[in-house]
């Protein structure tokens, strides 16, 4: 398991992924993601999905047609690690 993030290094993290927001009240972030329809939503989580279950990692996310947002964090951690930075930079990489 990934160790949480903790001063520098999670600054650090947190300031290379301008598209994700802080959650207040806990340590996770969160971006909300529109698409041009459900069927690209759809076609996204897939793609996400896929490297998820790859990498043994989740992501916590709600959907409603275009629109995903998702929160990421790691449970066993009980905050942000590695595992969340290296799942949102793959996130982008698809947006
Ligand atoms: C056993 C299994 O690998 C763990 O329960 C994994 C599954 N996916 C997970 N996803 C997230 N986001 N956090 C976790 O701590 C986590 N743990």
């Amino acid at each position: 398991m990934s160790d949480r993030l903790q001063g520098e290094a999670r600054k650090d993290a947190l300031a290379e992924l301008e598209n994700w927001q802080e959650v207040s009240g806990r340590d996770a972030i969160t971006r909300s993601l529109r698409f041009a329809d459900f069927n690209a939503a759809f076609g996204f989580m897939s793609r996400v999905a896929l490297k998820a279950e790859q990498m043994g990692h989740h992501p916590e996310w709600f959907n409603v047609f275009n629109r995903v947002d998702i929160t990421l964090s790691t449970h066993d951690a009980g905050g942000l690690t590695a595992l969340d930075v290296k799942l949102a930079k793959f996130i982008d990489s698809l947006a």
